[in-house]
């Protein structure tokens, strides 16, 4: 295992039996998130994004073209790549302590006991949980349910890890934190990060490169390196070229979620030309 691997997808195209569009999701999307790349997707809802994620995450495999970490295809979910969901991100029925030492309790990332409990310790205090560690997770709010999602993916040392919507449930304030809190980690583990989000001032405040997925079936439209130097704190989203990046970015999402809102409701109205 050699820390430069890349996650590489070539030429993929997915096919979903009774989806619209003749059942393609995804068409001829090829993409890289390299080592330390910080890369989010932006694109309507429904238009394929979560497919793409689980390609990645071993959830699901390609109709066609090939994803691949390290030139391996990925057939199967793999402890190097962490997983972050909007919801159901930390089981009910664990405390605080459970969910972020679960993986550490499974064969590929076991440690023993004591080895656990300083993982475990290390991530209570960088997530700010410490008074928290033994509550159960319907006593958190959602920013700390959240948190302790972060806490588990991190606790098992991922080289990658993949993140659908992992602020979409929570109020604007508590997501401004959530990104300064998730720079923080980033800027003492870097991991290789895939965001989904259809937050714009989201996907240009944390990411290193911004992918426009279009109305499906996805495909990529548009790939912007984001020029903002890390740590990024605040003050970037002042500065004129977070304002030019934000409204460029703005105008071409909103075309393509009004693309995908006309194609659904024809196809509501039209099911026979699905
Ligand atoms: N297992 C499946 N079988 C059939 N169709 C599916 C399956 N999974 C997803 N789809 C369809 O594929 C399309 C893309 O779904 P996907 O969840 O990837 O979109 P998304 O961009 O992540 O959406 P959102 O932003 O709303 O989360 C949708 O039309 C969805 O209904």
């Amino acid at each position: 295992m050699t820390s430069e691997r890349e996650i590489q997808f070539r030429n993929v195209s997915v096919r979903y039996a009774g989806a619209p569009n003749d059942g393609w999701v995804v068409r001829n999307v090829s993409l890289d998130l390299g080592r330390g790349e910080f890369v989010s997707l932006i694109g309507p809802s429904g238009c394929g994004k979560t497919t793409l994620l689980k390609l990645a995450a071993g959830m699901s495999t390609p109709t066609q073209g090939s994803v691949t970490l390290g030139s391996q295809p990925i057939t199967a979910p793999g402890p190097e790549r962490g997983v972050v969901f909007q919801e159901y991100g930390v089981f009910p029925w664990l405390s605080v302590r459970g969910n972020i030492e679960f993986g550490l309790t499974l064969a590929a990332n076991r440690r023993d006991a004591a080895e656990r409990a300083v993982i475990v310790d290390k991530y209570l205090a960088l997530m700010g949980l410490g008074d928290f560690r033994d509550a159960l997770p319907n006593t958190l709010s959602g920013g700390m349910r959240q948190r302790v999602a972060l806490a588990r993916a991190y606790a098992v040392n991922p080289e990658f890890l993949l993140m659908d919507e992992p602020f979409g449930a929570l109020d604007a304030q508590t997501r401004l934190v959530m990104h300064d809190l998730l720079l923080d980690l980033q800027r003492q583990e870097e991991k290789s990060v895939l965001l989904i989000t259809h937050s714009v001032d989201e996907a240009l405040y944390l990411s290193s490169k911004i992918v426009l997925v279009s109305a499906r079936p996805a495909r990529i439209t548009e790939i912007i390196e984001v020029p903002f130097a890390y740590p990024r704190d605040e003050s970037v989203r002042a500065t004129s070229e977070f304002v030019r990046l934000h409204a460029h970015l703005r105008a071409r999402v909103m075309a393509e979620y009004a693309q995908q809102q006309r194609e659904d409701i024809a196809n509501t109205l039209h099911p026979e030309n699905r």
